[in-house]
């Protein structure tokens, strides 16, 4: 059987035109530049962010703006969402996505730490595209997950001290992460459980919660690329989001975030680590996320045919 050809572009809506929208945007150029794809992108105050233009990416609001298109409108005649906003933006507007029955990519992987929004992001209609982000190497502890070969998961986050301030930090935490010096070598800031770290640094551990789906073991499940497709899985990551151990780590020495991954088990002794140039926009954000989010858009385009 010859496969399907579309001759329409297909109608992509980025949520979110921050730093790693707007480095998407720029990925996607062949594709956008053969006419095979369009691209939308929401933002909800455009008044405000109406400087970040990408040539050939119209944009859209979530919030009362006028004079663009509005987020039911764009949604209406979208294909695919990608989600790139932050995790409360995620659980605010994923749930509509996938009841409409429309694919959803979801970058701030974190949202799936609650479990309610991971029941309703994976109940469909619509598929979920969880994005390995800022970390990978997800096919060897996957296949390790899967043969329940994994006793436990560990992923430690070192970032810029800076980057860590939280409005909910007392003034001597805040105070203690403007002034730590490189010479002062790295200091915890967090350690426990997925969960917690991403109520606490919801944008900084997306990566602790994609470890955990990523070693969520789908024992007998059709491997097959990205997306999520069993019922169970919100119930298999509930456990796995228990057996990850997260350790936030404030470094002044740190140029560059560092993830560091080491899970073992009776599959053997996984160790990864990503040191990711920062993002072109936005130093607190690693520049493979956006990387990782462009080839997680193209998966899902190349499965719709
Ligand atoms: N999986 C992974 O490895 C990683 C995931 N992430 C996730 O990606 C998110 C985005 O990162 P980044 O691009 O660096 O962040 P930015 O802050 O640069 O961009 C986010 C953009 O989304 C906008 N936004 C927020 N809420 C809404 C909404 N309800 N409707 C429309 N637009 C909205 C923001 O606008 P405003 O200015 O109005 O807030 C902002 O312009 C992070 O918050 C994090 O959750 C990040 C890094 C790695
Ligand atoms: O960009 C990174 O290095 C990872 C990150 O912020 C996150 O997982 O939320």
């Amino acid at each position: 059987m010859s496969p399907t050809v579309r001759s329409s572009p297909a109608r992509v809506l980025l949520l979110g035109f921050g730093a790693i929208g707007r480095h998407v945007a720029t990925l996607l150029a062949p594709e956008r530049d053969a006419g095979r794809l369009q691209l939308r992108a929401a933002e909800r105050n455009v008044a405000t962010h109406g400087h970040r233009t990408v040539p050939g990416v119209e944009l859209v609001t979530t919030g009362q703006d006028t004079g663009c298109p509005t987020w039911p409108e764009a949604l209406a005649e979208a294909d695919l969402v990608v989600e790139c906003a932050g995790v409360d933006a995620a659980g605010e507007h994923g749930p509509e996505v996938i009841a409409a029955g429309i694919d959803l990519v979801l970058t701030s992987v974190g949202a799936l730490a609650d479990p309610n929004l991971a029941r309703t992001l994976l109940a469909g209609p619509g598929r979920l595209w969880v994005t390995n982000g800022a970390i990978g190497g997800f096919d060897a502890l996957s296949a390790a997950a899967d043969a329940g070969g994994l006793d436990s998961v560990r992923i430690r986050t070192t970032k810029l001290p800076t980057s860590l301030v939280r409005p909910w930090m007392a003034p001597a935490e805040v105070e203690r992460l403007h002034e730590l010096r490189p010479e002062d070598g790295p200091w915890s800031v967090f350690a426990g459980g997925p969960t917690e770290a991403i109520e606490q640094f919801p944008a900084n551990v997306n990566v602790a919660v994609g470890l955990a789906w990523a070693t969520r073991g789908r024992p007998g499940a059709d491997v097959g690329v990205g997306g999520a497709d069993l019922p169970e899985d919100a119930d298999l990551l509930r456990r796995s989001l228990e057996r990850v151990q997260v350790e936030l780590v404030a470094d002044a020495a740190a140029v560059r975030s560092r993830h560091e991954i080491l899970a073992t088990g009776p599959a053997g002794r996984i160790e990864l680590g990503f040191e990711s140039a920062p993002s072109p926009e936005n130093p607190k954000t690693s520049g493979m996320t956006a990387l990782s989010v462009t080839r997680t858009i193209r998966e899902a385009l190349a499965r719709r045919g």
